[in-house]
């Protein structure tokens, strides 16, 4: 396997399968069974999944609502997708442990990164849930922050476009994808797969991304064995 510890970032809206808000039990089920294939492997695996499937602050704040209110509700929001993958990793048969950044003892462990860490190495799945914790931040950077802290050896952003392109797929259909792409073009030609705080993080520990498609089953698995998937992001 190419890698032997990987933050893997699930996107929350694609949770939502085809419905329009919420969580599909159907590609919750399909997203556990990727990530199971790469366990089996060994791979130390820790996760921090979005929630646009539920809320963002953003969106909140253009309807009127207190920006740090609505981000509160985001990273709450996140809480509620990772206990939902905790459920269904654990239905295959996998051990899990759900960390929040925003303390909810009752459900979640505190986030400890030495505790995180101790996990990983006994094989324990790791969610890493409520973001960083703090407002005007993303999912993203949360993952890029995580993965540092326990020394990922990369950053594994599975989500519904198949890379990163030239403009944003979904808007024009003529996008041209890159198969790698160093961090500096990303932020020159403000490519927005992610937000500029994740890709300047990452820049900056030297951890590389790689964006790919999440929906496309074998595809982590694929990647984990060292196939060229989707776009490296790196330096
Ligand atoms: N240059 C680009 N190349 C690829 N995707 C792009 C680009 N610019 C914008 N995008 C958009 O980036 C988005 C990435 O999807 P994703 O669902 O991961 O977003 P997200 O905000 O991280 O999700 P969530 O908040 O639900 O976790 C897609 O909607 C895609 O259209
Ligand atoms: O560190 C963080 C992470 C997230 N938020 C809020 O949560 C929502 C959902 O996260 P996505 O990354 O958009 O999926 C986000 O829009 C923020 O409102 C946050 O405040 N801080």
């Amino acid at each position: 396997m190419k890698y032997k510890r990987i933050l893997l970032k699930l996107s929350g809206e694609a949770l939502m399968g085809d419905r329009q808000y919420g969580i599909d039990p159907v590609r919750l089920a399909e997203y556990a069974a990727e990530i199971k294939k790469i366990h089996e492997q060994g791979i130390e695996i820790a996760i921090v999944i979005g929630g646009g499937n539920i809320f963002r602050g953003v969106a909140g704040a253009s309807n009127g609502m207190d920006r740090v209110q609505g981000d509160y509700m985001g990273m709450l929001a996140t809480v509620i997708n990772g206990m939902a993958l905790q459920g269904a990793l654990e239905d295959k048969g996998m051990l899990t442990r759900l960390q929040t950044a925003l303390k909810i003892e009752a459900i979640a462990e505190p986030y400890i990164k030495r505790r995180a860490v101790r996990h990983l190495e006994k094989g324990r799945i790791v969610i890493f849930g409520a973001g960083t914790g703090n407002p005007y931040f993303t999912t993203d950077t949360a993952a890029v922050l995580r993965g540092v802290e326990i020394h990922a050896d990369v950053i594994l952003k599975g989500t519904r476009v198949d890379g990163v392109y030239d403009s944003d797929p979904e808007k024009n259909a003529g996008a041209i994808k890159f198969d790698t792409i160093s961090f500096d073009d990303v932020l020159k030609k403000g490519l927005n797969v992610m937000d500029t705080t994740a890709f300047t993080l990452s820049q900056e520990n030297k951890l590389p991304i790689v964006i790919f498609d999440m929906n496309k089953i074998g595809n982590l698995e694929k990647i984990c064995a060292g196939e060229n998937i989707g776009t490296v992001v790196n330096i």
